[in-house]
């Protein structure tokens, strides 16, 4: 006997709402996308990852949800995420795997982050979250366990897949097939700088439906579907930050104080810290010195546990080296190229001279093996070793990589 389940799996999408004019691109361009259309979707839980679920079903694509989890405890990477990816997926009709993915992110996240901060660092670990935590480990996970070769997230940025050879100005000798990294279309949301570090392999696997839309309609797409996350809040940058209250919360967690001095770039002595890691560089609050003028870190020293402040004119240079090189969309340039640099998430691109050099053998044993020099046209205020410094022209990522210290 065969037994039927009363309530099968049906999807709960409104027939009735037509889409927005964003959203009807969106779902034509799914419809028209080449090949199988089967696919895993990273759910965080959040309104742009249900609504990137919501929209491949819509658009008639067989769709498996799969939720990271990343931490224990509450929050939106972790119980709380979870339970909302189950909901939307639930009101999809979907499947919905859990991947305990908590040692991975101890290992690759955690422990590289906290290290960093150690050394006088201030990394960025959301560019190598994507990569070794999401991408590949969802890639791989949900080939092996379920036959699906692509993987779509809430990301806003865009994948142009090159058929024809492409012309880059700056570039001319690098006119060849690739899978390109284009900005978001909503410049307020883009994330492409987080994504620099994905591999060619995993960019012709991804789908990132959100790329042209802008926020607002993302918002409105979610409520036309009634998704249940619609109105849910956004979440931090960072969520490790989001997770224990504030970064800071997070190194005491795992770093003891240990006390130090604060120095003026003139060798006198302002004051004392208790841990380098509380400090970035161009950090002007929190410093505990009363200063005639405004005071800013510019050089954080692991070796000897000091940090130096200095004027905000002595805070800025023209010049950084940037190793662990990943080249996106252009092959890696032999010659001195003109790039747009973005030195942090949210800020401006600005225009630099790079200029390739010798990798490290660190780099060439983690499979980056390009590294660079940036001369820039203008002084940048607090460029900081550890963050990700990621090239761009126009609406192309290029490649990216890390600033190193000095
Ligand atoms: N724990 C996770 N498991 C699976 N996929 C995830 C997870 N966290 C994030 N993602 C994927 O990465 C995308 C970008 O994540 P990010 O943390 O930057 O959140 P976001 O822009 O606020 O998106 P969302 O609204 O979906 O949370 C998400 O849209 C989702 O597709």
């Amino acid at each position: 006997m065969t037994i039927t389940p009363k309530n099968k799996r049906t999807s709960s999408i409104p027939k009735s709402q037509t889409a927005t004019i964003g959203g009807e691109e969106v779902l034509k361009k799914l419809k028209g996308v080449e090949g199988d259309h089967s696919i895993a979707v990273g759910l965080s839980g959040g309104v742009d990852s249900s609504l990137t679920a919501a929209l491949l079903v819509e658009a008639g694509w067989n769709v498996e949800g799969i939720t990271l989890w990343l931490m224990s405890g509450k929050g939106s990477c972790c119980t709380d995420g979870l339970v909302d990816a189950a909901g939307i997926c639930e009101q999809l009709g979907i499947p919905h795997h859990v991947i305990d993915a908590r040692e991975t992110f101890q290992r690759e996240i955690i422990e590289s982050l906290v290290k960093g901060y150690q050394e006088g660092m201030t990394p960025s670990p959301c560019s190598k979250c994507n990569r070794f935590v999401k991408f590949s480990p969802i890639l791989e996970w949900a080939e092996q366990n379920l036959g699906l070769k692509r993987i779509a997230t809430g990301h806003y940025a865009r994948i142009k897949h090159l058929q024809e050879p492409i012309k880059i100005s700056s570039a001319k000798e690098n006119q060849i097939r690739r899978h390109q990294l284009l900005r978001g279309l909503d410049q307020n949301k883009d994330q492409s700088y987080f994504l620099y570090d994905l591999s060619q392999e995993i960019l012709e696997k991804v789908i990132f439906p959100l790329g042209e839309l802008k926020k607002a309609d993302t918002r409105k797409e979610a409520s036309r579907i009634e998704l249940r996350t619609a109105e849910k809040p956004e979440s931090q940058d960072l969520c490790l930050a989001e997770h224990h209250g504030s970064m800071k919360a997070f190194l005491d967690e795992y770093i003891s104080p240990r006390n130090g001095e604060i120095l003026l770039s003139n060798g006198q002595l302002l004051g004392q810290h208790d841990g380098i890691e509380h400090f970035t560089i161009g950090q002007r609050k929190g410093l505990g010195i009363a200063w005639k003028e405004p005071l800013h870190v510019i050089e954080i020293q692991s070796s000897t546990n000091r940090v130096i402040v200095a004027p905000r004119s002595e805070a800025s240079r023209d010049n950084c080296t940037v190793g662990s090189i990943n080249w996106v969309s252009i092959e890696p340039p032999s010659k001195k190229t003109i790039v747009e640099v973005q030195l942090r998430y949210r800020s401006k691109p600005v225009l630099a001279t790079l200029t390739p050099i010798k990798p490290l053998k660190k780099d060439i044993e983690n499979d980056r093996p390009y590294r660079c020099n940036l001369q820039f046209q203008s002084e940048q205020f607090s460029i900081t070793p550890g963050q990700a410094a990621v090239f761009y022209e126009g609406e192309i990522l290029l490649g990216g990589g890390i600033i190193e210290g000095n």
